[in-house]
């Protein structure tokens, strides 16, 4: 027998040692479940197959109507299984705010995805942290660069990328998928790096490649060693997927370093202001955290600033296209504001007489929420609520389509209607919907996501009418707005006036000879 295994090839001892693995796995859950289900009490379970649960039945795309199904079916809240983790899916804001808001102190860290995070991020990428230490140190060095006090940081570079935002949709408007990612990018890029990014970079371009690589590989099912985490104690060269891993996580390095080393080098020529990054790469909490960590935030910052801003501005657009009610309303008040004969653009500083663009920019986060069914946050010590008794390890996510859709949330829901944000809160930009997320996790950008749109919508519309292509209806709730290689929809653009096109050039042709 001892020669027999002694004369196999690698790959029959590699099969054999995953079957044992994977059989000694199964075993080990059959006990641990046994004794799990006496002990706690889980919401209505959606049925599953034996071992792999519900994993391949929670679609890969358009997670969001089926979370809306299944809400339907089992009420407001559901338990399944994906992978060996069991998700709790949490279907009003009532419990989303008894729980993940108000119990955020144990409600706030993340599953354990050996691919994912560990290999693909080197355990570095904040959005999938465990909630630590280092969670703690990398949100404080994002808060101090994204707080509000900030805002004076980011105004004059928001005022500049919406003049060329604008400009590019006089001039390029079948290109605005790729004008509104440079938007956004070239925001996050002026003030953490001190540069603008150009329409169809390479460089954003590769940017967006890794943040997509992430978020594919963040969902449920589509890395088996995420899905089956115990598989991460195979020795090392049996872990097929690592490979393809590493290389994520190197390209994804390779991505950030560059920009720093080109702000070094610019700076040693004299040719670049000292900056955020160069500071920080100097810090004491540099040493302590790792350079890689360090590169690894200024990469969050970078994939989560600009993905997210240009999303939401395509949502904004079809939301204009296919309901036109709201954006009469929107630009009748531009008008009295800033005349119609187009003489200056909107600013930041007539905010208190745009409430109307603060409510739209609030609704757009409400209206088809981009994290469709949420991100789930994993409860760190077991917990009781009505009657229900959930262990240490369970993951629970705010089912945020089904809440925003729901007619017991929202009066008609599916309407893009900012006038339902016109109340005392319209200026508290993440009360009234989970657009942004739930307790402590909550999304560490929302100031700047906020005004990065509040920016350039009160621009593109006070300029521009949207119009849907006769014969091409946008599908609001099946259009992949992630989509950044071409345009997610389509749509008609028209300068509102000849003055208005004067206007855009007069304003637009500066900002986009801006070069720094
Ligand atoms: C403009 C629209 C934006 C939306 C709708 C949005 C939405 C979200 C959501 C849903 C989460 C997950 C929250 C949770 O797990 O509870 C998140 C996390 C995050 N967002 Fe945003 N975001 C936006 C803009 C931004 C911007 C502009 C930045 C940075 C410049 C940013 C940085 C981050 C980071 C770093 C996290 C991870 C937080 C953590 O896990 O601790 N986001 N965002």
């Amino acid at each position: 027998m001892v020669l027999h295994i002694a004369g196999l090839e690698g790959s029959s001892v590699a099969t054999t040692l995953f079957v044992a693995v994977v059989v000694l796995g199964i075993v080990q859950k059959i006990v641990s479940n046994h004794l799990y289900n006496k002990k706690y009490k889980f919401p209505p379970r959606i049925p599953g197959l034996p071992i792999v649960g519900n994993t391949f039945q929670l679609p890969l795309n358009q997670q969001g109507p089926w979370g809306i199904v299944q809400a339907k079916k089992y009420g407001e809240m559901f338990t399944c299984k994906i992978g060996v983790n069991t998700w709790v899916f949490l279907n009003s804001s009532r419990v989303v705010n008894d729980l993940m808001e108000k119990r955020s102190g144990i409600y706030s860290s993340r599953a354990n995805l050996p691919m994912t995070s560990n290999i693909m991020s080197g355990g570095c990428r904040v959005l999938l942290m465990q909630y630590n230490e280092r969670w703690r140190a990398i949100r404080k060095i994002m808060h101090t660069i994204l707080n509000k006090t900030n805002s004076p940081t980011f105004a004059p570079f928001q005022d500049l990328e919406s003049k060329h935002l604008i400009y590019e949709y006089l001039h390029n408007a079948d290109k605005l998928y790729s004008a509104n990612q440079r938007f956004a990018n070239s925001i996050i890029m002026s003030v953490v790096f001190g540069k603008r990014m150009e329409l169809d970079d390479p460089k954003m371009i590769e940017l967006f490649e890794t943040a997509n690589e992430i978020i594919a590989a963040m969902q449920p099912g589509a890395s088996i060693a995420d899905a089956l985490p115990i598989l991460e104690n195979l020795p090392k060269p049996l872990q097929w997927w690592r490979p393809r891993g590493e290389r994520e996580f190197q390209k994804g390095l390779r991505v950030y370093r560059r920009e720093v080393d080109e702000l070094r080098a610019k700076i040693k020529a004299g040719t670049a202001k000292d900056c955020f990054p160069v500071q920080l790469l100097a810090a004491p909490e540099t040493a302590k955290l790792g350079v890689t960590q360090m590169l690894f935030a200024l990469g969050s910052i970078m994939e989560a600033g600009s993905d997210t801003s240009r999303m939401i501005i395509s949502q904004i657009l079809a939301a204009a296209a296919t309901d036109g009610h709201w954006v009469k309303k929107a630009q009748a008040l531009l008008d009295e504001v800033y005349g119609s004969n187009a003489e200056r653009l909107p600013e930041f500083s007539d905010r208190p007489k745009l409430k109307y663009i603060t409510a739209a920019v609030k609704e757009s986060f409400r209206w088809r929420p981009i994290a469709e069914i949420g991100v789930p946050h994993m409860l760190t010590e077991d917990d009781e609520y009505e009657g229900y008794k959930f262990p240490a390890g369970t993951l629970f996510t705010w089912n945020s389509f089904n809440i925003a859709l729901d007619p017991t949330e929202y009066d008609e829901p599916e309407r893009f209607w900012p006038e339902r944000f016109m109340n005392k809160d319209v200026n508290n930009v993440v009360k009234g919907h989970w657009g942004f997320g739930p307790g402590r996790r909550i999304c560490s950008g929302y100031n700047v996501g906020e005004t990065n749109v509040w920016i350039a919508l009160a621009r593109l519309l006070y300029c521009f009418d949207f119009e849907e292509v006769p014969g091409e209806h946008i599908d609001t709730f099946t259009s992949n707005w992630s989509e950044y290689r071409w345009a997610p929809f389509p749509v008609r653009i028209k300068v509102r006036s000849p003055k208005h096109a004067a206007l855009i050039e007069r304003e637009g042709k500066v900002a986009v000879e801006t070069n720094y």
